[in-house]
């Protein structure tokens, strides 16, 4: 035998032995998490941890929303206790009361800061409310009505581009292809004042290229990605930059380019859109986004800001690549699964469509009509609720808390709880999907697609559960002061394109099977198996509207 095997021997007996020892010593320590009902685990090292965060996993996160109540527990590396909760006084404790001890981990902050900087999806506390206060005005109705033209000028060239590709008959088309394209022009042009894709020919802007390579650059590294957060710990920046520059691998120099593309054209658009401020309106009325965009609000309202306001120029910079990141990938999915479900049901899709013709043929219907169209809200809001686009968001209590429950649930020794005593470091998963299919609440059809029931005042268990989500009352775009910033954005980004489409087109299905993955943003790929997100659908022209 050699030392080298020997070496390895010694390390797995090491290894065997700690991980039993913290398995056994957290099944003690932890004895009230322990006490809560949850599935088994498949494996002894990793819980739960692969049968929840698995591509496949839609319905192993059925089993976990409906078999064990609303607080359920799971366990992660070496039987630590990971909690999925959706009772909705609890969550509304982790979302809005306690959120300040519910923070994001901290190893995900880490992770977030290298990548876009300390925009709003990385800073804590009071950077963050000081960040939230400068944006919010920025994504507010009257702020979205300015930028109702944009989107229809941008969804309009989509649909003359689609309309190209099948003018000669009904066609397979990629719409997921489509979408991303789309929304990523919208949160360029609504955004940052920044035309990424003019939506004509194929042409790839590297800004926008490098932010949608981020979730595969990271899938691919898995194991470095573990230890990318601690880079922040060693030594100072140009000698933590000097060590990532020769880390011999790849895929980390792959990312560390993609990092420093959005870097790079970040400030480069954010230095332009000053200048242009400087210049005065006229200058900015010829500028993409007309001085409307986000960032251009972000920039006057931070110069008028009295000195304890005023944000650092690298929070302003850094808020670009986090918005299009957290905008992009989110609301083309969620509006691709739209599509995908009306071409299930031409029954819905005929009738969505007879209400946008009625309003006016879905060009330039106006800001107050198009939010208020009954069915097509309805079929929006019952999209995102049985299908949340954005399900797992994750938090880790930054100190003991104790977590009160709406309703006392039953041990396992059979005890009644009425509060779980949450110990510091647990991962918490607030149930987003365990909410918006709450039996209890929503009845037994919880499961069913059904946008009619958004015509009818909802259950009374619904509208009186203190359910903490801004999107009243679904948990999709979450809750508190972390809730989705961008939701009345998406919203209109999916109306728009919706009322403009079905006035212009018809879907259909293909003889493809479309599989939804779990992810942390869901996506379509054709079959369980292919590694390649993509929504075929066949695509029409609108005959009653080109005769
Ligand atoms: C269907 C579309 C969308 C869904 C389902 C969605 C969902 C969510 C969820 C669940 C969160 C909370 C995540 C967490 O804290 O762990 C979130 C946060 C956020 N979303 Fe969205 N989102 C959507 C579209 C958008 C758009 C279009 C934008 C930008 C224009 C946007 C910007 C953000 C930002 C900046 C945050 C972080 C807020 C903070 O931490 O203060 N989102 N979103």
């Amino acid at each position: 035998m050699t030392i080298a095997s020997l070496v390895m021997q010694w390390a797995l007996i090491l290894v065997i032995t700690l991980s039993s020892w913290l398995y056994f010593r957290r099944r003690l320590v932890n004895s009230t998490l322990n006490n809560l009902p949850g599935p088994p685990c498949q494996s002894f090292w990793k819980g739960n941890l692969d049968q929840f965060f698995n591509r496949h996993a839609s319905e192993f996160h059925k089993e976990v929303t409906q078999n064990y109540g609303a607080i359920v527990k799971m366990q992660g590396i070496f039987g630590k206790p990971m909690l999925y909760v959706y009772d909705p006084k609890a969550l509304h404790t982790i979302v809005v009361k306690q959120q300040d001890i519910f923070e994001k981990a901290e190893s995900t902050v880490r992770l977030v800061t290298l990548l876009f900087g300390p925009g709003v999806l990385a800073t804590l506390g009071e950077t963050h409310r000081a960040q939230r206060k400068m944006l919010n005005p920025a994504f507010s109705i009257n702020h979205m009505r300015d930028m109702l033209p944009i989107f229809y000028n941008i969804v309009h060239k989509l649909r003359d581009a689609i309309a190209t590709r099948v003018s000669d008959g009904p066609q397979e088309v990629d719409m997921l292809g489509w979408m991303g394209r789309t929304a990523l022009e919208l949160i360029g042009q609504g955004g940052l004042g920044y035309s990424f894709d003019p939506l004509v020919e194929d042409k790839a802007d590297a800004y926008g290229e490098a932010i949608k390579a981020i979730i595969p650059a990271l899938i691919t590294i898995h194991v470095f990605r573990e230890l990318l957060p601690y880079i922040g710990w060693i030594g100072p920046a140009w000698f933590r930059r000097r060590v990532v520059e020769v880390f011999p691998n790849k895929q980390v120099q792959k990312l560390k380019s993609i990092v420093d593309t959005m870097a790079t054209r970040s400030v480069e658009i954010f230095e332009a859109k000053k200048a242009a401020l400087d210049q005065g309106d006229e200058v900015l009325a010829q500028q993409v986004g007309e001085g409307k965009d986000i960032m251009s609000l972000l920039i006057r309202a931070n110069r008028a800001s009295s000195l304890e306001d005023k944000l650092p120029e690298d929070q302003l910079i850094a808020q670009m690549s986090s918005l299009i990141f957290a905008g992009m990938d989110t609301t083309s999915n969620a509006l691709s699964r739209t599509l995908h479900i009306l071409a299930q049901r031409p029954d819905v899709q005929e009738r969505l469509r007879d209400e946008i013709i009625e309003a006016g043929h879905g060009d330039n219907i106006s800001y107050d009509e198009l939010v208020s169209l009954p069915y097509l809200d309805a079929v929006c809001r019952e999209t995102l609720r049985l299908d949340p686009t954005a399900p797992l968001p994750t938090r880790q209590p930054n100190k003991d808390v104790v977590l009160p429950l709406s309703e006392p649930i039953r041990g396992i020794d059979g005890k009644m709880m009425s509060e779980i005593l949450v110990p510091k470091g647990t991962m918490v998963i607030p149930g987003v999907l365990g909410s918006n299919i709450n039996k209890t609440f929503w009845g037994e059809d919880a499961l069913e697609w059904k946008p009619e029931r958004w015509l009818f005042p909802l259950p009374s268990a619904v509208t009186d559960a203190p359910i903490p989500g801004v999107y009243s009352p679904l948990m999709t775009f979450f809750g508190g002061s972390r809730s989705c910033i961008g939701f009345k954005f998406s919203q209109l980004e999916m109306k728009v394109v919706l009322s403009v489409f079905l006035s212009n087109f018809t879907f259909e299905l293909t003889e493809k099977p479309i599989e939804w993955n779990v992810a942390t943003v869901r996506y379509p790929t054709v079959g369980k198996e292919s590694n390649v997100s993509q929504m075929p659908l066949k695509v029409g022209l609108l005959k009653r509207v080109r005769d």
